[in-house]
């Protein structure tokens, strides 16, 4: 990580913003560095979500600016903050079950060929397999044959699709949202190992976790939002599990206001 001399790959200011009467984030501020691995933590409702729907172009902040690459930017939707090398892997995961890995690496995005004019044009199964094996090898995933239906993948694997597909585009900045939730503990490994990769080929990595274990395996520094507002920038090595639960339950301020 080279945070000293570089501009943060990623910059958000003071971002604000309000749903109806829900004050969602009244001030959260965090940056990231080409090649860094930033954990966004925070209790339920403390606005992780929101910061990324916003950095995603997903919602907008109501103030607050988001810098990319040192420019300001307005990410008035997905697929602006995409066109600049931000993707998002969503709890969810969005994948298509009925359709195989390889589809779902390129979806939307498929390689297609006419055979016959005027008739539906053809996927390009073998160049998409050969545009996405060795993004696969660098990355060192390992899936099944790229024409195995997803269904069929384990809750890692399927990490390991959306991960790629991310990857496969070009990013800049992946953003992961609770990756390891429902993963067991091999899989879990893998997946953290993945992040760790990513970033070291000079992505930034931004991810949502619960998981102080996983946050502080895989995190060179940690922010910290509590109802909505950035309370704590940690580097990992100079904090443990005990000052991050404390800042996230905000427990010590409370302990400060009573006496
Ligand atoms: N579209 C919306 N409309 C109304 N309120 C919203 C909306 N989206 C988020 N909120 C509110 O904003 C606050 C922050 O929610 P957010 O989902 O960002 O928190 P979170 O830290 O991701 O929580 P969790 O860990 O439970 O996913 C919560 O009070 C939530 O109810």
């Amino acid at each position: 990580m080279t945070s000293e001399q570089s501009t943060p790959l990623l910059s958000v200011q003071d971002i604000r913003k309000r749903f109806g009467a829900v004050q969602a984030l009244q001030g959260v501020s965090l940056d990231v560095y080409p090649g860094e691995v930033v954990a966004l933590v925070g209790d339920n409702g403390a606005g992780k979500s929101t910061t990324i729907k916003m950095i995603a172009g997903v919602e907008q902040p109501d103030e607050g600016q988001i810098y990319f690459e040192g420019q300001p930017v307005s990410l008035s939707s997905p697929s602006v903050a995409e066109r600049l090398g931000i993707q998002t892997v969503y709890q969810d995961l969005a994948l298509c079950d009925n359709l195989d890995i390889v589809s779902n690496l390129f979806l939307g995005r498929e390689l297609k060929r006419t055979l016959i004019p005027g008739l539906p044009k053809m996927l390009k199964k073998a160049e998409m397999e050969e545009r996405a094996l060795p993004v696969l090898q660098d990355l060192s995933i390992n899936l099944p044959a790229l024409s195995t239906l997803v269904a069929g993948l384990s809750g890692g694997q399927r990490q390991m699709v959306a991960v790629a597909r991310a990857v496969l585009w070009g990013s800049k900045l992946v953003m992961l949202d609770e990756p390891t939730a429902a993963l067991g503990v091999a899989q879990t490994k893998a997946v953290l190992e993945l992040i760790e990769r990513l970033a070291s080929r000079g992505v930034g990595v931004l991810v949502i976790s619960h998981n102080m274990a996983d946050v502080l395996q895989v995190a060179d520094r940690i922010v910290v939002l509590r109802l909505g507002r950035t309370v704590a920038n940690f580097i990992k090595t100079e904090t443990d599990r005990e000052e991050l639960v404390a800042a996230i339950t905000g427990v010590n301020e409370e302990v400060a206001t009573a006496k």
